[in-house]
């Protein structure tokens, strides 16, 4: 082994060097609970770091358990009493010492602390969770700055990130190319208005702007960006861009819509994954990516987060919810038309509130009636209207109906929308013309013109699959800091 250098010496080389560089302290990273608890962590004296879960204080020894957020298990500390006197439920510590294996059952390794510090104290009277408690998740919504903290939320999170990484490693495994599409935008791809518009907030900087545009001569324009702009509510019109140079385009981001909707099902910000793939036939290359999109995200997040997941079928989802996704996975998703759906919802009128007729939209209620009389399982619906579906949509051969479709799933309804997109440059141009859209649209047409590719594309809100694979009755706890009318806190 090397002498350990003097400081003159090291101060000697610098100034040799002609450069000074600071010398990094010894690395004081804590392991992970996750990692410790894995065996991933050789038994010796080692640090971690984390919130008080539990403290039971005995005569000669007390217990401790911490976590880190690494994972859903607690890591046990075994420690001399007068070192917890002032550690609370809540409060972050750091504890020194020996990792051992533990001899107590449903645990692998415990913590015999040599020392353990009060980083950050919580005083239990007033902090708002209790320990051992299964708070309501309408209560935890109450502290959203509080709230990742407890472990029904930390799962939640967890299984969050496990099945973004999922996603992803799908739709790189499937060749697509992974694309920023912008959050800011002059279109409204769904054509429903439901927009935020995007202006600067301070009325100085459009003036300076306006006196920049005198010098070249015209300071009429009101806008920051020249036209009106909006947050997106879809990434779809710039991945078609995207797919007419790569073939198969996918986009991750959040997406905003400004609906009136209170219920347990809407966010007003959402992320939501969107494809878009060329050399597609008919709805049947969507309905084949979609599914497999469904299956290969729920298996890793069975595979990979058993004990998070655990949590949600034992404390939060139906009570038959875990045989339900295993159910889901090993059957092929059914696809009915829209006529069919029609058919059967009109044999079942007396059972709905909101009867409905050909060209009627499906509202929620016709949604989890159609689920639960295929079974219970996901559903495709296929083939809607013309007019229910926005001017992108491939007209069908029949001029009635659109190559459209939902996936409908148990509970939540609508996770999935998508459509083979027009590829026929005369008959968007028409569509496009009809709704005095070609001045906006041009760019959109030459698509079209030059190279046109038939393809189509899917969107899926991630909230709607995670409250899918939990089984979470609100779509609020399946985000950190949810927004929806009349609610935007932090
Ligand atoms: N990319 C998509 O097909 C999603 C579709 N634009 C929607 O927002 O429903």
């Amino acid at each position: 082994m090397a002498a350990p250098m003097s400081c003159c010496r090291r101060a000697l080389l610098q100034r040799f060097r002609g450069q000074s560089y600071c010398i990094r302290p010894p690395v004081r990273l804590s392991s992970s609970i996750s990692k410790i608890l894995n065996g991933d962590v050789e038994k010796t004296e080692l640090s971690v770091t984390g919130w008080v879960k539990s403290v039971r204080d005995q005569k000669e020894v007390a217990f401790l358990h911490m976590n880190d957020g690494s994972c859903n298990e607690h890591l046990q500390v075994v420690a001399r009493p007068e070192m917890v006197e002032n550690v609370t439920y809540g409060s972050y510590v750091k504890v020194k010492g020996q990792l051992v294996d533990s001899p107590k059952d449903g645990q692998t390794f415990e913590l015999l602390a040599e020392d353990l510090k009060l980083i950050g104290s919580c005083d239990p009277d007033v902090y708002p969770f209790k320990p051992r408690t299964h708070h309501p998740l309408v209560y935890g919504r109450e502290y959203p700055h509080l709230r990742p903290r407890t472990n029904i939320f930390g799962a939640a999170m967890r299984i969050r990130n496990a099945a973004t990484m999922a996603l992803h490693s799908f739709f790189q495994q499937e060749g697509y190319l992974h694309v920023h599409t912008p959050v800011i935008t002059t279109n409204d791809c769904e054509g429903a208005g439901e927009v935020f518009r995007v202006e600067p907030h301070r009325k100085e900087i459009m003036e300076d702007i306006k006196k920049e545009d005198e010098k070249e001569g015209d300071s009429s324009n009101p806008h920051f960006f020249s036209a009106p702009a909006f947050l997106t509510v879809s990434g779809q019109l710039h991945l078609e861009v995207l797919t007419g140079a790569f073939s198969k385009v996918y986009t991750f981001g959040p997406t905003f819509r400004a609906e009136n909707s209170r219920d347990r099902l809407h966010l007003a910000e959402f992320y939501m994954v969107e494809a878009e793939l060329t050399d597609t036939h008919s709805l049947h290359d969507l309905t084949e990516v979609i599914e497999k999109t469904v299956k290969h995200t729920t298996e890793a997040l069975l595979t990979n987060c058993q004990s998070d997941m655990k949590t949600y079928f034992k404390h939060v989802a139906p009570s038959e919810h875990h045989t339900h996704l295993k159910e889901m996975l090993s059957n092929d998703f059914k696809s009915i038309t829209y006529t069919e759906a029609i058919e059967i919802l009109i044999k079942h009128n007396e059972e709905l509130t909101f009867k409905l007729q050909w060209g009627d939209d499906l509202k929620k209620e016709h949604e989890k009636f159609l689920v639960s009389h295929f079974g219970s399982l996901p559903l495709f619906v296929t083939d809607f209207p013309l007019e229910l579906k926005p001017f992108y949509a491939r007209s069908n051969e029949d001029g009635k109906t659109a190559a459209a479709v939902d996936l409908l799933v148990p509970d939540v309804g609508e996770l999935f929308g998508g459509t083979i997109r027009e590829e026929r440059y005369d008959i968007l141009r028409e569509k496009i013309n009809k709704l005095g859209l070609e001045a906006d649209l041009m760019w959109y047409l030459d698509l079209r013109r030059f190279g046109s590719a038939p393809h189509g594309g899917f969107g899926m809100g991630f909230e709607r699959y995670l409250q899918y694979v939990l089984g979470l009755q609100n779509i609020r706890d399946t985000i950190p800091f949810p927004r929806t009318v009349r609610s935007c806190r932090l």
